[in-house]
């Protein structure tokens, strides 16, 4: 399988961080006009923002994201940030894009919620407009942060939802604060219509899935420890459940440490939804491409199985129906010659 061809074919992203796909020319240039300069350049400054070899937790990789976090205070960085995204996945034929940030995050220097969502909505449609990449954001509500403060995020996906916003996630600490704990701001979603993939079954937890399931949740970032449990996996079946894997992140924050022990196989025989994605491609250092060419060298899967994956990812896309079939049209065209 030729990396070119793969670099090529189009792809669909569901699970992507914008924090933590911050290109390290874009940083320098956000410090630098901001008088801040960086005090790292070249593989310094990469080796700053990328989780290291020997990454031994899911933590430890979060730690990555103190580096950007204090540049990404100003809305014109976050407007850049977000058009940078688009320019990426463009260049490896991503067609549609879910990119998810956390917002109380970028508040440091007194931006409001609405302020930091719209610089976002503002640099993915001009990269829209540029690339002819379909973008849609989705909220994050932090582990670590009180329930008032979710709450205000859930709020902002309402307030923009069908204007550049298409749902709710939960990230960070999955370890010291399980998904039950957040029973009540993801109800809000819920009671709201408002789609939810919620990050769960990353730190061995599978109960943490049947959780999200119970709440709402329509996908499930990574879910690795959905092969613990037939019953969880079985739940994922039956209510047809979109799996977003991060091949690579899964590896970094120890979500797995041996192939053998890696359940893309499992996962894919079993029937489940599952998704290929990039997580971070910054702190992950990867694209979609790589993404793919892991699972081609580790598994052997060829083009009409890539293809599938694709397909799934759409499935599970929070978009209208008709955008869909365009998605999948785009897919069926480009895969054509590849089956
Ligand atoms: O794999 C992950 N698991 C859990 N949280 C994550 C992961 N990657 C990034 N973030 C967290 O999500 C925030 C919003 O984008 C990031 O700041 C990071 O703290
Ligand atoms: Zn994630």
């Amino acid at each position: 399988m030729k990396r070119e061809i793969i670099k090529r074919l189009p792809k669909i992203e569901l699970h992507c961080h914008l924090d933590g796909s911050v290109r390290p020319h874009i940083l320098e240039q956000i410090a630098e006009q901001q008088n801040q300069p960086l005090p790292w350049t070249g593989d310094a400054l990469k080796n700053k923002l990328v989780a290291p070899e020997d990454c031994t937790s899911l933590l430890e990789y979060l730690e990555r994201f103190d580096v950007v976090l204090p540049y990404l205070q100003e809305e014109s960085a976050i407007e850049l940030i977000s058009y940078d995204l688009i320019a990426q996945v463009a260049e490896e034929n991503v067609r549609y894009i879910e990119v998810r940030f956390a917002p109380l995050l970028f508040n440091r220097k007194g931006l409001t919620i609405e302020q930091i969502v719209t610089a976002v909505v503002m640099g993915l449609k001009r990269g829209e407009k540029e690339f002819g990449v379909k973008a849609n954001a989705l909220l994050c509500g932090m582990r670590h942060h009180d329930e008032t403060t979710n709450q205000s995020v859930v709020n902002a996906v309402r307030q923009f939802y069908g204007k550049g916003v298409v749902g709710f996630d939960l990230a960070g600490d999955e370890a010291n604060y399980p998904t039950a704990l957040f029973e009540s701001v993801v109800s809000i979603a819920k009671e709201h219509d408002l789609p939810i993939t919620l990050h769960a079954g990353e730190c061995g937890c599978p109960h943490n899935v049947m959780t999200a399931i119970e709440l709402g949740a329509t996908r499930i970032g990574h879910g690795i420890a959905i092969q613990k449990d037939d019953s969880v996996l079985n739940a994922c079946l039956t209510n047809q459940t979109t799996i977003e894997m991060c091949p690579t992140s899964n590896f970094q924050t120890k979500a797995v440490t041996e192939l053998k022990d890696y359940p893309f196989q499992k996962f894919l025989d079993a029937g489940l939804n599952i998704t290929i994605n990039t997580d971070n491609r910054t702190v992950s250092n990867t694209t979609l491409t790589d993404e793919y060419e892991k699972l081609a060298n580790w598994y052997h899967i060829d083009y009409a199985c890539m293809e599938k994956l694709n397909h799934n990812a759409v499935n599970g896309a929070f978009t209208s129906e008709t955008e869909k079939e365009h998605l999948h049209a785009y897919l069926t065209a480009g895969y054509a010659d590849y089956r």
